[in-house]
C-alpha cells in the first residue's frame, strides 16, 4: 500500500529532516508513527501527500510512483487519501453535512450517491444529530468526527490522521483513536502520527518510531517507547 524507498528529506534552509527512511505498510495495516516534536513525522505525512517532494529516493502508495505523478494529477491522488489533522480544518461557512458534502462533491459524485452516503458516514462517527450545525457550535471532539467523516466519505484505500487527538482530552481522544480503528477494521489502511503515549501503549498497534529523521523502532505490537516496555519488564519483576 505504501512503501518509502531509501526516502531522505533535506528541506531548502539545509535541514535534513529525513535520512535513508525504508518503510513499507501493508494494505490493511494500522499503524502509529511516533516520535518527538521535529523528529520528522509531519515531514513523512507530507511527502505522503506529495506537499513536498523527497531530496533521494522512491515513495509509492498504491498504484502511483510519486516522482513520476505529473502535477496535475496531484489533486486526483490527494482524493484517495482521506486526511485528518490536528486542527479539523473545517469549513467554518459550511454545515457538517455540507462539509462531508462537498468532499465528495469536488470527486465529481453524483447527486444520488452523494445523498446516500453523507448520511451514512455521519451515522458511522455518530453525528447524524448534528448535521445541520456549524463547525463553531461543535465541541473539538464532534468537529474532528466532522473531519473523519469527511476523510472517509470517498472511500479511501488509507487514511492519514496527523496528530488527530493533539487538541483534545484524553475521554475525546480515546473517541476519536476508537473510531480510526472501526475505519481500519472495515478495510482501510490507516496510520496515525502522534505523541499519544498512553494510547498507543494500550492500543499494541504496529509502532514505528523515528528520532532525528532516522527509524529506530518497527515493532509489530508495539509500545511509545523503549523506556516503557523496559518499565513494564521491570514493573513485572518487581511485582
Ligand atoms: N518547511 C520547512 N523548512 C525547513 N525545515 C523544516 C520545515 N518543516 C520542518 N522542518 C524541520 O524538519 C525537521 C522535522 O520536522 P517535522 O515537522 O517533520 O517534525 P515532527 O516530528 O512532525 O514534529 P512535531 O511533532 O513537532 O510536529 C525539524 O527539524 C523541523 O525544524
Amino acid at each position: 500500500m505504501v512503501k518509502f524507498i531509501n526516502v531522505s528529506k533535506r528541506y531548502p534552509n539545509g535541514v535534513l529532516a529525513l535520512t535513508n527512511i525504508n518503510l513499507t505498510i501493508e494494505k490493511g495495516e494500522f499503524v502509529f508513527l511516533v516520535g518527538s516534536s521535529g523528529a520528522g513525522k509531519s515531514t513523512i505525512v507530507k511527502l505522503l501527500l506529495k506537499e513536498i517532494d523527497p531530496t533521494e529516493g522512491e515513495i509509492i502508495v498504491g498504484e502511483y510512483k510519486l516522482s513520476e505523478l505529473p502535477k496535475k494529477e496531484i489533486p486526483y491522488y490527494r482524493r484517495k487519501i482521506g486526511i485528518v489533522f490536528q486542527d479539523f480544518r473545517l469549513l467554518p461557512n459550511k454545515t457538517v453535512y455540507e462539509n462531508v458534502e462537498f468532499a465528495m462533491q469536488i470527486t465529481g459524485a453524483p447527486a444520488k450517491i452523494i445523498r446516500r452516503q453523507v448520511p451514512y458516514v455521519l451515522s458511522l462517527v455518530g453525528l447524524a444529530h448534528k448535521a445541520k450545525c456549524y463547525p463553531h457550535e461543535l465541541s473539538g471532539g464532534e468537529q474532528q468526527r466532522v473531519a473523519l467523516a469527511r476523510a472517509i466519505v470517498n472511500k479511501p484505500n488509507l487514511l492519514v490522521a496527523d496528530e488527530p487527538t493533539g487538541n483534545l482530552d484524553p475521554d475525546t481522544s480515546w473517541e476519536i483513536i476508537t473510531l480510526l480503528e472501526d475505519i481500519n477494521k472495515r478495510g482501510t489502511t490507516v496510520l496515525v502520527a502522534t505523541h499519544a503515549k498512553e494510547i498507543v501503549d494500550s492500543m499494541r498497534k504496529r509502532v514505528v518510531a523515528i528520532d532525528c529523521g532516522r527509524i529506530v523502532k518497527d515493532q509489530p505490537k508495539g509500545v511509545y517507547s523503549y523506556e516503557s516496555s523496559d518499565n513494564q519488564v521491570l514493573l513485572q519483576r518487581w511485582i
